[in-house]
């Protein structure tokens, strides 16, 4: 019986889960924290990495039969520019937009809701492509969202 007691006892590990738990839990609170204290413009690669979402975005859009007329009579060095620049001062950083205001850029253009929805998708395509993570997608969406009504139906 003592014998049996003995060997139950040298088989029973110190039990891990609590400091394992921990641990997941300190780097979790550490990585919120850190989330919270960088901007979407850093979160995206700050301007590399929104420049590399463009060019991925533009290549979207130039794959997309129904979206690309709407840029027929465009220059698109200076969309591509305006655009990064735009991407840019949304989610936090220090560039110079040099573009109009979204109301005007696409004023006359009839943008409709499947339009926004579809540019808003090549976004989302473009952001996983350069393996953006969820939150940071979302949040730049969320930036982007109030404007629809700015861009759409004028
Ligand atoms: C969140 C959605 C969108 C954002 C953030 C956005 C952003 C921009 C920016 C920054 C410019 C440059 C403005 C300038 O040069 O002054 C622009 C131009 C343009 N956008 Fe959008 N856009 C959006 C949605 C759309 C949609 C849905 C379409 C149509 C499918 C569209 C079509 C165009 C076109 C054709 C131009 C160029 C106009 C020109 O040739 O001057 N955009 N957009």
């Amino acid at each position: 019986m003592m014998n049996l007691i003995r060997r139950i006892n040298q088989h029973s590990k110190p039990h891990r889960f609590p400091s394992i738990a921990l641990l997941v839990g300190l780097v979790l609170m550490f990585t919120a924290c850190a989330s919270s204290n960088t901007t979407v413009y850093e979160q995206l690669g700050k301007t590399e990495g929104i420049t590399l979402i463009a060019d991925n975005f533009l290549t979207n859009i130039a794959n997309d039969k129904l979206i690309r007329h709407h840029f027929e009579q465009t220059d698109i060095a200076i969309f591509r520019q305006r655009f990064i620049e735009h991407l840019c001062v949304v989610t936090g950083g220090a560039c110079n937009y040099q573009g109009e205001t979204m109301f005007n850029s696409h004023q006359g253009l009839n943008i409709t809701q499947a339009d926004f929805d579809a540019i808003v998708g090549h976004l989302i395509a473009a952001m996983k492509q350069q393996n953006i993570p969820i939150s940071t997608r979302n949040a730049l969406l969320a930036k982007l969202a109030p404007m629809y009504s700015d861009i759409t139906y004028h």
